[in-house]
């Protein structure tokens, strides 16, 4: 193998690090096997050289962009097909690949595949009967059919009983008549519906009998398997070009009185007999249960997005030097600057914090999914609200650390070739996708509510909410991680207090519940915001402990420092809440700042360290200033001249507008 020449900086940052890199990957990876096996898939993907790009993607066309996307889409999945171990479960298969950035290194986009795994496969299953999963996933698995999940329209997204497409059964041929009755009904989003797609979920309002049996989901042959034309009675097309998610391929879809067999209505939880007959299922937001699982699959995916930004920008400031700390010295290495610090290491610490987090919830997931299969249907709620609140925790920080990344990069983030605006361009729809932010926010605040009504009735509380009941005030401020911790779930806690007892104060005041609740709305989101930090802190300190146990001393005390840290950032950002609903007092506020930036000085020797421990290779971050040898300047240049406008010296438009124009011709 060639020797690479790592820049001064990068080398000189990694002899100063305290703690074994392999140690903590090994940490991330769930052990040296796992490290190990997800490297060996690494090599493999990446050896298969047809998967990379010749021509930089910024520079192909929309419509080239999306087939050289499906080119390698097709290529990866047989790659990555032929290193599965069958013998592992769903479940299993999914919890190994969560340190998987792989998809990164073919996709700077994403892949026109995404929702055919994310959402197509696991709605067949969440939502299928036994003999719809048997034919079904077979076929889905086998990549014989290629599907998307079709819900949002052109008019509703959020409001799901307001969807308009509609399914009417028709006893006299035992056939659903699928239909989108106006222009805002067109199925609206859905990723690789628009040319990928020969089949989808489509989620409509089912009426037998002349009665509106609410949202069900459907499977929907959209195209012909040989011609791939779309069916008679569908109308389908690609949205256009967006921020991101530019080869996902998003696509819109009416149907016009387009008939499916009745056998086509997954009957998992409702079903519809041959005379028409409706049964409800066990619960109606079953139906809902894809969105929780891909919620609780975004959290992972915002913590592997950010350890990708947030690498790229930790060596770029090691590498790059600016301006002076002292007249005498040279320009320092930027990552010297504080305040660059204070952008980054928090980055650092939150990408641990939200695979922490992801884990425990998708461990969580699991139990209460195989209690739904059994029949106990108790623990839903709360995971509804857990997922709901992490998705959105996870990716509004993703989004703001992964843009704090690219402007710490000064004007070289701002380039494609840096892959932080792409990145940007991957985290910030998450925000929306899945149940817009917002309106997560809101579901969080209804069951917080519910909670507190719970509580005061002396009943239990689910265990994420159990703390609700700790009426007792902090006596005094304790600056520890676990006195902080005590210190968020009291903002919380008071938070929706407040937020209920003005929720009611608006209904006596004589306005409807549903008015009083949209007037308190801005109130019970912050309330629902805070008691998501009191769960991610929470989770990130006692799992990092419980995992952390056996590591060696340098890298658990890295990693406590970590923990500590993003504790502390949270603090110093809520110290209104915690002067308000806790004895947070002004010294207390100097000294933990001055923890903070001890902890900003402890981190620096580890900062490189702490990034390479992520073991993103070069190819998956895909990256002119951040990759692993750190020259930076001359792959910026290399990049550049990949531009086609480099290919020539003199670009036609001179002779044809410029010269004319200059000379007074034009
Ligand atoms: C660590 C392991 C991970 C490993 C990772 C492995 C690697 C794998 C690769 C992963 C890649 C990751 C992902 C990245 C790519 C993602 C691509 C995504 C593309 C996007 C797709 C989409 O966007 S699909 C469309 C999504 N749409 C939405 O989310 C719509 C949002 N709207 C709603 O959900 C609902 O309308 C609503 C909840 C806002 C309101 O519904 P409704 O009006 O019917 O209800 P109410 O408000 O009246 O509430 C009634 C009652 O129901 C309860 N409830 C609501 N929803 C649920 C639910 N889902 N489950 C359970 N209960 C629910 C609600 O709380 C109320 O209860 P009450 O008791 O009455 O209070
Ligand atoms: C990249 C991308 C990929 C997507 N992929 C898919 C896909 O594969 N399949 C699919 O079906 N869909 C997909 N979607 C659609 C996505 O799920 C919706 O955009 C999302 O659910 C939000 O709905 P909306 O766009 O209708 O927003 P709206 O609901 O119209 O939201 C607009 C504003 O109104 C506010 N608002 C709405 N309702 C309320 C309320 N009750 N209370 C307070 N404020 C409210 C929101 O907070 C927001 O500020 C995708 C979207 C994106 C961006």
């Amino acid at each position: 193998m060639a020797k690479i020449t790592v820049n001064k900086d990068l080398a000189s940052e990694r002899a100063k690090c305290e703690f074994n890199v392999e140690e903590l990957t090994n940490y991330l990876d769930g052990g040296r096997e796992n490290t190990a096996r997800r490297r060996r898939m690494e090599d493999k993907v990446l050896s298969v050289k047809e998967l990379r790009d010749e021509i930089p993607e910024e520079y192909l066309s929309h419509k080239e962009k999306y087939e050289n996307a499906i080119r390698k889409a097709v290529l990866f999945y047989k790659v990555q097909k032929s290193l599965d171990d069958p013998n592992q479960s769903d479940h299993e298969r999914i919890r190994n690949s969560y340190r998987s950035t792989i998809t990164s290194a073919i996709f700077k986009d994403n892949s026109p595949l995404t929702l055919h795994i994310v959402m197509f496969i696991p709605a067949i299953i969440g939502q299928g009967n036994d003999e719809q999963r048997e034919y079904w996933l077979k076929r889905a698995k086998n990549m014989e059919i290629i599907g998307t999940y079709a819900q949002t329209e052109l008019g509703h997204g959020t409001f799901l009983r307001g969807l308009e497409t509609t399914a009417t059964y028709d006893p006299a041929t035992e056939e659903f008549v699928l239909h989108s009755p106006t222009l805002t009904a067109y199925k609206w989003w859905p990723g690789g519906l628009a040319h990928t797609a020969n089949y989808c979920v489509v989620m409509a309002i089912l009426y037998t009998k002349s009665k509106n049996c609410g949202i069900q989901p459907f499977i929907v042959q959209i195209r012909d398997e040989e011609t791939h034309m779309p069916l008679p009675g569908i109308k389908l097309g690609e949205i256009g070009a967006k921020l991101g998610y530019n080869t996902v391929n998003n696509g819109f879809l009416g149907f016009d009185n387009h008939r499916i067999p009745r056998d086509r209505m997954l009957m998992r939880n409702a079903q519809v007999s041959k005379d028409g007959t409706f049964t409800a299922g066990a619960n109606s937001k079953l139906t809902y249960g894809t969105m929780v699982y891909v919620r609780v699959l975004i959290v992972n995916n915002m913590a592997n997005l950010l350890a990708k930004a947030v690498t790229i920008a930790i060596r770029y400031s090691a590498v790059r030097r600016q301006s002076k700390l002292k007249p005498e010295d040279p320009e320092p290495q930027i990552l010297d600057y504080v305040t660059q610090q204070h952008k980054l290491f928090i980055g650092i610490a939150t990408s641990h914090a939200y695979s922490r987090t992801a884990l425990w919830l998708w461990d969580h997931y699991a139990k209460v999914t195989s209690e739904l299969n059994a029949g106990k249907l108790d623990n839903l709620p709360e995971l509804h609200s857990l997922a709901c609140c992490l998705k959105v925790l996870s990716s509004v920080d993703a989004a703001v650390f992964v843009e704090r990344s690219r402007l710490a990069c000064g004007g070289h983030g701002y380039m494609l070739s840096s892959n932080l605006p792409q990145t940007y361009g991957l985290v910030t729809p998450a925000s929306t996708f899945e149940g817009e932010n917002t309106v997560l926010l809101l579901q969080v605040a209804r069951s917080l509510v519910k909670a507190w009504q719970q509580m005061l009735n002396g009943r239990q509380l689910a265990p994420s909410m159990a703390y609700l009941a700790d009426q007792k005030q902090l006596d005094r401020w304790d600056g520890s991680v676990n006195g902080i911790i005590r210190a968020f779930q009291k903002v919380a806690r008071g938070k929706l207090a407040f937020s209920v007892a003005n929720f009611e104060k608006y209904q006596k005041m004589g306005l409807s519940r549903e008015d009083a609740w949209n007037k308190a709305s801005v109130q019970l989101t912050a309330a629902a915001e805070s008691h998501g930090r009191a769960i991610v802190v929470q989770v990130f300190k006692t799992e990092t402990d419980r995992i952390a146990s056996s590591l060696s001393p340098p890298l658990r005390k890295a990693l406590d420092q970590l923990v500590e840290l993003f504790t502390l950032y949270w603090a110093l950002e809520r110290l209104g809440d915690l002067l308000l609903y806790s004895p947070l007092s002004e010294v207390d506020v100097r000294d933990m700042q001055a923890r903070y930036e001890e902890l900003l000085e402890k981190i620096r020797p580890n900062a490189v360290g702490l990034v390479d421990g992520f073991d993103i290779r070069d190819e998956i971050l895909n990256s002119a200033l951040g990759a692993y040898d750190g020259r930076v300047y001359e792959r910026l240049m290399e990049e550049a001249l990949k531009s086609p406008l480099n290919a020539e010296p003199v670009n036609s438009s001179f002779h044809k507008y410029l010269k004319p124009f200059m000379q007074g011709k034009l």
